[in-house]
């Protein structure tokens, strides 16, 4: 569903990702790890048709983002690092606006809105302001209207970063459960959530990966049983600027 074929970004003289592939299939959750500035997120802008890429491409359920990325976006829910809201308006009051945005009207709509408030818990708070909620119901907020089309694929941009342990769990499980039915690439410095929410993962230094494979095998890959001792094996200590 994801088919990420030799993605190459340069900023300026700056080699951000660097003839990446991979792929993500249905049932799938692809856990997307790295240090800071590993390309993770360039990746992701790429993968989602946000910025275009210097060399490659990606197909999203068989569509290509670089020849045809109108439809190719059809097929993705998207939560980027920082994704937006707006302070004002009620959480049901944005998903609709969302929801039209999409293109979805009348009681498709309303239906849309109604099932992206259950899956993500947003019942209790579904008429109040945005600008009155917790973090968590903030992020969860964010991550109801990456579902509200019903998408194929969706990728997710640290789904978890800032939350408190339960809200971490709760998210967690809620990725796991979505990934049964569509393709998941989420990326997270949380290397438990590897084994927590993941099917497999990738772990990527300067825009390379540096290794693949599912929990059990990337532990086993460790020496130790340790994903942190992995983790600091494969990657690089220096953060690029
Ligand atoms: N618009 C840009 N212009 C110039 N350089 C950029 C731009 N966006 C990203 N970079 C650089 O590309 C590299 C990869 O950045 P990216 O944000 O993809 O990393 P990341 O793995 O998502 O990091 P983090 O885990 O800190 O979010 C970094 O060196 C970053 O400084």
């Amino acid at each position: 569903m994801i088919e990420v074929a030799k993605l190459s970004k340069h900023f300026g003289s700056k080699l951000a990702v660097d003839n990446l592939s991979f792929t993500v299939e249905k049932g799938e959750v692809l856990g997307f790890l790295g240090p800071n500035g590993a390309g993770k997120s360039t990746t992701m802008r790429m993968v989602t048709g946000f910025i275009p890429p210097s060399a490659g491409d990606a197909k999203i359920c068989g569509i290509s983002m670089v020849e045809n990325p109108a439809e190719a976006k059809t097929k993705i829910g998207y939560l980027p690092e920082s994704a937006p809201l707006y302070n004002d308006m009620t959480v049901i009051g944005f998903l609709k606006f969302c929801a039209e945005v999409r293109k979805l009207k009348g009681s498709a709509k309303n239906d849309a809105v109604e099932k992206a408030i259950e899956t993500c818990f947003l019942t209790g708070v579904a008429h109040q302001s945005i600008d009155t909620l917790s973090k968590g119901y903030r992020h969860r907020t964010c991550l109801a209207q990456t579902l509200l089309h019903d998408p194929e694929v969706l990728i997710l941009d640290e789904p978890t970063d800032g939350l408190d342990p339960n809200q971490k769990y709760e998210v967690r499980q809620l990725i796991k459960r979505l990934g049964e039915e569509k393709a998941i690439l989420f990326s997270t410095h949380i290397l438990e959530e590897v084994e927590a929410a993941c099917t497999r993962a990738v772990i990527v230094d300067r825009g390379r990966i540096v290794a693949d494979g599912t929990p059990s095998e990337l532990i086993a890959q460790s020496g130790s049983g340790s994903l942190t001792d992995l983790f600091r094996k494969v990657t690089t200590t220096d953060t690029a600027a």
